[in-house]
């Protein structure tokens, strides 16, 4: 469905009085593929140019130089009109549920947004499918005359998901969208990601720094450290394999469940590398 080739891609920062220009590296040759119905997670340290890789497969960054591939087009090659016609297909979960809704509209003209750039539906045809929408997130559909200060960060980050699927998109990218939330609503979200993947056919790349949290939704993971991918790991093989410095220092960082346990992980970390 969707294939990364050789891509790259650089910022320049500084060059004002105090601070020299400098090229900074944020893909490099990076090559990645993703299955359809999959969820490619894709984890490394803040910084690594996981963030960026995903603005550029969205077209809201572009590489200095490779291919991107989805369903046989190359999306670096669309004109304006082909782009714009593809960007229904491929959506996005951001981190910040608070400033990705906008807090004057009512529920219900964030998710109506795309419905209305997209399609052509009645203003009935809408409304009902903003309800549909909401109750395949686990909301009412009474919510859809809320705002968005009447809501939990969870609750929030459901409105963000169905604004992302109201156009039945084939793609999600999904870019730290459970990393603000406490541990049990992390769960329920990564819960009802999966739920949602069967129920509308969707295919996710999972951006996290938190490799547990990757673990638990993707298949593959893919491990970025420097704007390079170090590692790949199957759903069948066993964090503990990972060989990589970088990938090491992920699974390292996972906290035991209790903290007198944390002197034992730390030794299994160690000589798992
Ligand atoms: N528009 C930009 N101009 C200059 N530098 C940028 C820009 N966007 C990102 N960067 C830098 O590129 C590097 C990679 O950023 P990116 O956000 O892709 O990383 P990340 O792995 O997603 O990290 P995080 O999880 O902290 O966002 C960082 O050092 C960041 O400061």
């Amino acid at each position: 469905m969707l294939e990364l080739i050789n891509i790259n891609k650089s910022y320049t920062i500084g060059g004002s009085t105090f601070f020299r220009k400098q090229t900074m590296k944020v893909a490099d040759d990076i090559c990645l593929t993703l299955e359809q119905g999959m969820c490619l997670g894709l984890v490394g340290e803040s910084g690594s140019g996981k963030s960026t890789l995903g603005k550029m497969i969205l077209g809201l960054e572009q590489p200095d130089g490779g291919e991107i591939w989805f369903e046989g087009k190359n999306l670096l090659t669309l004109n304006k009109k082909e782009r714009l016609r593809m960007r229904r297909h491929i959506q996005t979960v951001f981190q910040d549920c608070y400033s990705s809704l906008n807090p004057r509209w009512p529920v219900y003209e964030s998710i109506r947004e795309p419905l209305a750039n997209f399609e052509k539906l009645s203003a009935s045809e809408e409304k009902r499918t903003i309800q549909e929408l909401l109750v395949a997130v686990g909301l009412k559909p009474e919510d859809m005359t809320q705002f968005p200060h009447q809501f939990s960060g969870g609750q929030l980050q459901r409105i963000s998901i169905a604004r992302a699927i109201a156009l039945r998109p084939r793609l999600v990218v999904l870019d730290e969208a459970v990393s603000s939330l406490d541990v049990l609503i992390q769960h329920q979200i990564l819960q009802l990601l999966m739920e949602l993947k069967q129920q509308f056919k969707l295919s996710y790349l999972f951006i996290s720094h938190d490799i547990m949290a990757v673990r638990s939704i993707s298949d593959p993971l893919a491990v970025m450290s420097n704007g390079r991918i170090v590692e790949t790991l199957s759903v069948k093989e066993p964090l503990s394999s990972m060989k990589h410095p970088a990938s090491r220092q992920l699974v390292a960082s996972i906290l035991p469940s209790h903290p007198r346990d944390r002197h034992a992980s730390k030794l299994v970390s160690s000589s798992a590398g």
